[in-house]
Formats: structure tokens, sequence, C-alpha cells
């Protein structure tokens, strides 16, 4: 599953634009969140997430993260409203965490890291399939919601309980029957700009709906998270942890926000 780019030393973030020149392109995410500079957009419409829990198909541990995968043949688990124009279908969710408490995160608000970030991943109906998708400025919508360390997550707990059977790259295993909407916080106001895929091949495809209410999780989910692997079996166990990217410059873009 690696794709010869990684989040270490030799092929991490600072190494990407080697062979993915659009590191350096004019809508790279994530950012930093600075809320005072955020204006309120009254157009906004409320954000519409409407899944389907029988749509839930499988885990996978892809080397750089674990994704759960939905199927998406028919528009039963869709997101509309926010910034979006149209149906965009939900693909996957995954998150990004730190080796500890202090880092996890790649959006920051204000300069502040979460230990963990997820992202539930929607491609726009207006194109055939998600890997078309993939590469149109409207193509996808990522909705990213921040968990901070608190009380034990019991929405988390089936998808962690999960890991044991994924811990080395490529593997997987069904998981089915799991509602994402249970994912998300009470509020759904949220900060929304134009951006990229955080990681290889950083294609400038992804609309962000950053929410602004975090969701908890408690020190021994975030170790469940730590105990993945980014390496396959038979080579030398390199924990999964620090698998995101910095922030990266604004060149220009407004961030929205959907509250006042
Ligand atoms: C937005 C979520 C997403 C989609 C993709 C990646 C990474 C992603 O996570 S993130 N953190 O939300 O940006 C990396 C692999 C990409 C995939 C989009 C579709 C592809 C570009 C495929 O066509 C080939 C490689 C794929
Ligand atoms: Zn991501």
């Amino acid at each position: 599953m690696s794709h010869g780019w990684g989040y270490g030393p030799a092929d991490g973030p600072d190494k990407w634009a080697e062979n993915f020149p659009v590191a350096n392109g004019p809508r790279q995410s994530p950012i930093n969140i600075v809320t005072k500079e955020a204006q309120y957009d009254p157009s906004l419409k409320p954000l519409k997430p409407r899944y389907d829990p029988s749509n839930a198909k499988g885990i996978l541990n892809n080397g750089h993260s674990f994704q759960v995968d939905f199927v998406d043949d028919t528009d039963s688990s869709v997101l509309t409203g926010g910034p979006l124009s149209g149906t965009y279908r939900l693909r996957q969710f995954h998150f990004h965490w730190g080796a500890s408490d202090d880092r996890g995160s790649e959006h920051y608000v204000n300069g502040i890291k979460f230990p963990c970030e997820l992202h539930l991943v929607h491609w726009n109906t207006k194109y055939p399939s998600f890997g078309e998708a993939a590469d149109k400025p409207d193509g996808l919508a990522v909705i990213g919601v921040f968990l901070k360390i608190g009380a034990a997550n019991p929405r988390l707990q089936k998808v962690l309980d999960a890991l044991d059977s994924i811990k080395t790259k490529g593997k997987q295993t069904t998981f089915s029957n799991f509602d994402a909407k249970t994912l998300l916080p009470a509020s759904l106001d949220h900060w929304t700009y134009e951006g990229s895929l955080t990681t290889p091949p950083l294609l400038e495809s992804v609309t962000w709906i950053v929410l602004k209410e975090p969701i908890s999780v408690s020190p021994a989910q975030m170790a469940k998270f730590r105990s993945l692997l980014f390496t396959g079996d038979g080579e030398t166990p390199c924990c999964m942890v620090d698998n995101f990217r910095p922030p990266q410059l604004l060149k220009g873009r407004h961030v929205r926000a959907s509250f006042k």
C-alpha cells in the first residue's frame, strides 16, 4: 500500500513537493483557522449529512491511516448544504493523530492543535465516480472533526475495537452497520474554505468543512489509534503515529464561518 511517501524524515511532508509539485500550489490543506479572520456568511445553508448505516462496508489499514469504506453506488449516504451545490456521496472516513496528545490534528484553530482529527470524505455526484471527482476543483467535500481528550467516546468504540484485526499495512476486514453520523458533534457549525487532499497526490479538489465543536476521545482510546503500524507483516514494525501534514499558506484564500 506504500506509495513512496510517508511521514518520516526521509519521505515526509517537507519532501512531498519533489514528486508532487502541487504541494506548493495556491489551495493546499490543511490550514491554521484564524477565527477572527473567518467571515460569517449568511448564505451558507445548514449542513445536511444523511447517512445509511447499512452502507458501511469495510475497514482498511492503508499504510498511512485506517479508513472505513462505504458502498457509494447510490445516493443513500449523502451530504448536502453548507457551502455545497449539489449532492456529495459518503465514500470513507479516516483519522490523523499524534504520538502524544499535544499534536495530531491537521487543521489548527488559532494555533491550537488537537490530538486527533476525523475526515469524512464525500464526492460530487455530478461526476461518474470518486476517482473521476478526485481531481476536479469541486470534486470532493471533507468534513473535518476535531477530537479532544476527555471522557471515553462510546461512538468511537466499534471502530477502535476493529483495529486489532487491521494492525499492519494492507490488512482489511468487513465493517458493517455503522452510522457515521454518530461521530458528529451536536452542533454542525463550521468553517469552510477551498483546499486540497492533505496527502499525496495533494489534489486541489476539496471543499473543506471543519466543524467548530470537537468530539471527545479518552487517553486509552488514543492508545488504540497508536497501536496500529505503518508497516506490513514481516517488516520492521513502525508505529502509526504523527500521520498529519502541518498547516499550509492561505495564499489569499478566505475562510467563511457558518455561525456568528
Ligand atoms: C479527500 C480524502 C482523501 C482522498 C485521497 C487521499 C487522501 C485523502 O485524505 S485527506 N486527508 O482527506 O486528503 C490519498 C489517495 C487519493 C485519494 C483520492 C483519490 C485518489 C487520488 C485516487 O484516484 C488515487 C489516489 C487517491
Ligand atoms: Zn485526512
